[in-house]
């Protein structure tokens, strides 16, 4: 799996460990294979969700019956929409996810989506979330991406602005009643948030 230490799940034992997981849950796709061999090797490859949440994503899709998914945060992926037969489904738009996610809302999108997958800049998790709350219907889910930040979570001396925003975020779901909530240490820690 190319690019894999990219990312190797330092909430791993081992690399080792991290990647029987990987061997054992990602199924190679042709398309998903190609697309991640590009995106690994842009200048920003580390970007790219690395394939042990892929089929977290896939399992969420299926086990949601999800039609409408709002992705707030877009790498790579446009020039294989088309071989992958997905072209027609994609709306990719280019702008502040926070002005997109409320032009959702003011077009009367509220509860109508299935998921959302938090995965921009750290500092707009917040935003993102809220919005993304309002635009779930109930029993929709929204995953947010980079929740264990590379282990700097329970590393004091780290107090960056993406660090503190991503340690609010992880404080205020644990306490939101709003959703029920589970953290996984797989990719760089992916938290589950299903609204009641
Ligand atoms: C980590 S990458 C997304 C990876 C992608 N979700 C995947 O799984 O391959 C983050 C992306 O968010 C975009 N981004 C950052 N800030 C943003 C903002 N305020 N609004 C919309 N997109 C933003 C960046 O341009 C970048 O392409």
């Amino acid at each position: 799996m190319s690019g894999l230490e990219l990312k190797c799940g330092k909430a791993f034992a081992s690399f080792e460990l991290y990647k029987y997981l990987v061997d054992h849950s990602y199924r190679a796709n042709k398309h998903l294979d190609e697309l991640r061999e590009v995106s690994v090797k842009h200048e920003w490859g580390g970007m790219c969700s690395p394939p042990d949440s892929i089929p977290l994503l896939q399992l969420l899709v299926q086990l949601l019956h999800a039609k409408k998914i709002a992705e707030v945060g877009v790498f790579t992926g446009k020039p294989f929409w088309k071989a992958a037969g997905v072209q027609d489904k994609v709306d990719l738009r280019l702008a502040p996810a926070a002005e997109t996610l409320k032009g959702f809302l003011q077009n009367g999108e509220e509860g109508t989506f299935d998921m959302g997958f938090i995965d921009a800049d750290k500092t707009g998790y917040d935003v993102y979330y809220e919005l993304l709350l309002k635009l779930l219907r109930p029993g929709g889910v929204i995953l947010i991406d980079n929740t264990l930040w590379d282990g700097n979570v329970i590393k004091p001396e780290v107090q960056t602005a993406d660090t503190l925003a991503i340690r609010a975020i992880n404080d205020k779901v644990l306490k939101d009643d709003r959703v029920t909530i589970c953290m996984l240490p797989i990719s760089d820690g992916v938290t589950i948030a299903l609204k009641k």
